[in-house]
C-alpha cells in the first residue's frame, strides 16, 4: 500500500494492495491503522456514493466551518477525474487545484482533507463514486464554486457537462473570499 504525495500539501494518492487470482482480485479499501499510519489521521462518520453518466460534472462542494469534510475518495465502477482545490486559508497552494484519474480498474484513491472544494467528472459510459467523509452532512454549511469557474480553469476532460441546477447556481472562487471556510493548521 503506497501513500503518495502532491504537490498540494496533505492531498494523498493512495495505491492499495491488489490480490488478483483466478476468480477476481481482492483489496483493503480502508484500515484505520494503515491508514492512520499513511498520514490520514482522521475518524470517518459518513459514507457515500453516487451512480453517474458520462460527461457528469458533480461539484464543486465544501462544508464550511466545524462541518468541513475531509473525504477518503474511491471509484467501485467506471472512471472519473477526480478533482480537488485548495481553499484553506493560509495555504501556500491556496486556489490550486490536483487532478487525477480514479477507476475501477487503477483502483487508486485520493484522500483530501478538510478546507477543500471537491468534484468529478465522469470519463467512462457510467460511473460509481464512493467515498468517507470526517464529518456528518449539513445542508446549512454546504457550498459550491461554479465547475468551469474562469480563475480555477479546471480541465474536466469532458465535452457538454451534465450539471445539477444546483451546480449551475454555484458562487465563483472569486466570491468565497468574503466566507471564512477553514484554516490550515501550520505544521
Ligand atoms: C452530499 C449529500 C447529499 N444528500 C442529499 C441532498 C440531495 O437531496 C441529494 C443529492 O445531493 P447533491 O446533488 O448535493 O449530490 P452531489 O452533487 O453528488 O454532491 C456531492 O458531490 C460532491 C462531489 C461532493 O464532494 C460532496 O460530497 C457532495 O456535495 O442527496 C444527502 O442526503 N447527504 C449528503 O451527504
Amino acid at each position: 500500500m503506497e501513500f503518495k504525495k502532491t504537490f498540494i500539501e496533505d492531498l494523498l494518492v493512495i495505491k492499495p494492495d491488489i490480490f488478483p487470482d483466478e476468480r477476481g482480485y481482492f483489496f483493503e479499501s480502508f484500515n484505520k491503522k494503515k491508514y492512520e499510519a499513511g498520514g490520514i489521521e482522521f475518524q470517518f462518520v459518513q459514507d457515500n456514493v453516487s451512480k453517474s453518466k458520462k460527461g457528469t460534472v458533480r461539484g464543486l462542494h465544501y462544508q464550511v466551518g466545524e462541518y468541513a469534510q475531509g473525504k477518503l475518495c474511491s471509484v467501485i465502477f467506471g472512471k472519473v477525474l477526480d478533482v480537488a482545490v485548495d481553499i484553506r486559508f493560509g495555504s501556500p497552494t491556496f486556489g490550486k487545484y490536483f487532478s487525477i484519474e480514479l477507476s475501477e480498474e487503477n483502483k487508486f484513491q485520493l484522500w483530501i482533507p478538510p478546507g477543500f472544494a471537491h468534484g468529478f467528472s465522469v470519463l467512462s459510459d457510467e460511473a460509481i463514486f464512493s467515498y468517507k467523509c470526517t464529518n456528518f452532512y449539513n445542508k446549512d454549511s454546504e457550498r459550491s464554486i461554479i465547475f468551469n469557474d474562469e480563475d480555477l480553469n479546471i480541465d474536466w476532460k469532458v465535452e457538454n457537462p451534465i450539471v445539477s441546477e444546483k451546480d449551475l447556481r454555484a458562487i465563483s472562487f472569486k466570491q468565497i473570499n468574503k466566507e471564512f471556510i477553514y484554516q490550515r493548521r501550520a505544521k
